[in-house]
């Protein structure tokens, strides 16, 4: 991969995630400058990924040819404006703020830039990310390489064909992680109520949540469903359970949630 000087601004967990992947996959730490307005962040990145970190964005910006943008939407509009004094026309932008349209980014830094936008999840820390991206018009091919290859260092890539396409990959693989951790989480709590030691029942839900994730992906010609009912005996004990998932309509509850997180990012596209 082209090793180029990057720079994260904001030093969160979707930072330290992309930076742990690249890090990992054999990225040239001395190339990677993250910023933060605090040190204890800096300081557990600087330790444990020998990365460059400092509390200034404007002088961290202006010597790297990729920045990542990686602070809350909200604070977006302050960080780029404050950032739109340097000279952006060489420089690559990358933001992975849910949210925040590239028009917006436009009126931030009040010149031409050349923008990819991405929505990634806390897996890329562990090389099983999922990263939506979106670029541009106008981002030149070499760059679209570069950015996928960055952020495929934490995992896989798809490229979406119209920007609001990126709600769905917020509500499909950027906010999912933690519907799965949701489940897993009601899963040990229900053990635990019913008296089991909680390290085995976390030992338990967690290899067979990534023994099903396993199954799903190595089995393309098989639906989830198939799958579903593969495990699932006549007149046994996972028909019952998945009685009382339908009984509680959970196909609803799913259908909301994800319909709620798609309007909030729509929401937050007009807010930021
Ligand atoms: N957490 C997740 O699973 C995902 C988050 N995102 C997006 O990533 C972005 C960051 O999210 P997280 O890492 O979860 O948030 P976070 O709150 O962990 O990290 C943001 C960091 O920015 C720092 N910050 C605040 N003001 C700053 C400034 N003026 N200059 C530099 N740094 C500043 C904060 O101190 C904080 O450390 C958000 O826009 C979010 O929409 C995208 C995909 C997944
Ligand atoms: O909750 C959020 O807004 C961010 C975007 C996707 C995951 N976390």
């Amino acid at each position: 991969m082209t090793q180029k000087k990057l720079c994260f601004i904001g030093a969160g967990n979707m930072t330290r995630s992309i930076t742990s992947g690249l890090v990992k996959s054999g990225y040239d730490a001395a190339l990677i400058h993250a910023t933060n307005p605090s040190a204890a962040k800096l300081d557990v990145l600087k330790a444990e990924l020998g990365i460059k970190v400092s509390h200034d964005n404007f002088a961290a910006a202006t010597q790297a040819d990729v920045i990542i943008l990686a602070v809350k939407p909200q604070l977006m509009q302050q960080v780029c404006e404050a950032l739109s004094a340097i000279d952006l026309s060489g420089k690559l932008l990358i933001t992975i703020a849910a949210g925040v349209t590239i028009n917006r980014y436009q009126e931030y830094f009040r010149q031409p830039i050349k923008l990819i936008r991405t929505m990634p999840n806390t897996p890329t820390q562990i090389g099983y990310g999922m990263t939506g991206l979106y670029a541009q018009a106008g981002v030149c091919d070499a760059d679209k390489l570069l950015c996928e290859q960055l952020m495929k260092s934490g995992g896989e890539v798809v490229w979406v064909e119209q920007e609001d396409d990126l709600n769905q990959v917020i509500a499909l693989a950027g906010s999912s992680p933690a519907y799965f951790f949701l489940m897993m989480e009601a899963m040990i709590d229900v053990a635990k109520q019913d008296g089991m030691d909680e390290h085995i029942a976390r030992q338990l839900v967690q290899q067979a949540a990534l023994g099903a994730a396993a199954m799903v992906k190595q089995n393309p010609q098989l639906s989830a469903a198939q799958l579903r009912e593969n495990v699932t005996s006549k007149g046994g004990t996972t028909a019952q359970a998945i009685a009382a998932f339908e009984q509680a309509d959970l196909r609803g509850i799913v259908k909301t949630a994800m319909s709620d997180c798609v309007a909030r990012a729509q929401e937050m596209a007009k807010q930021f």
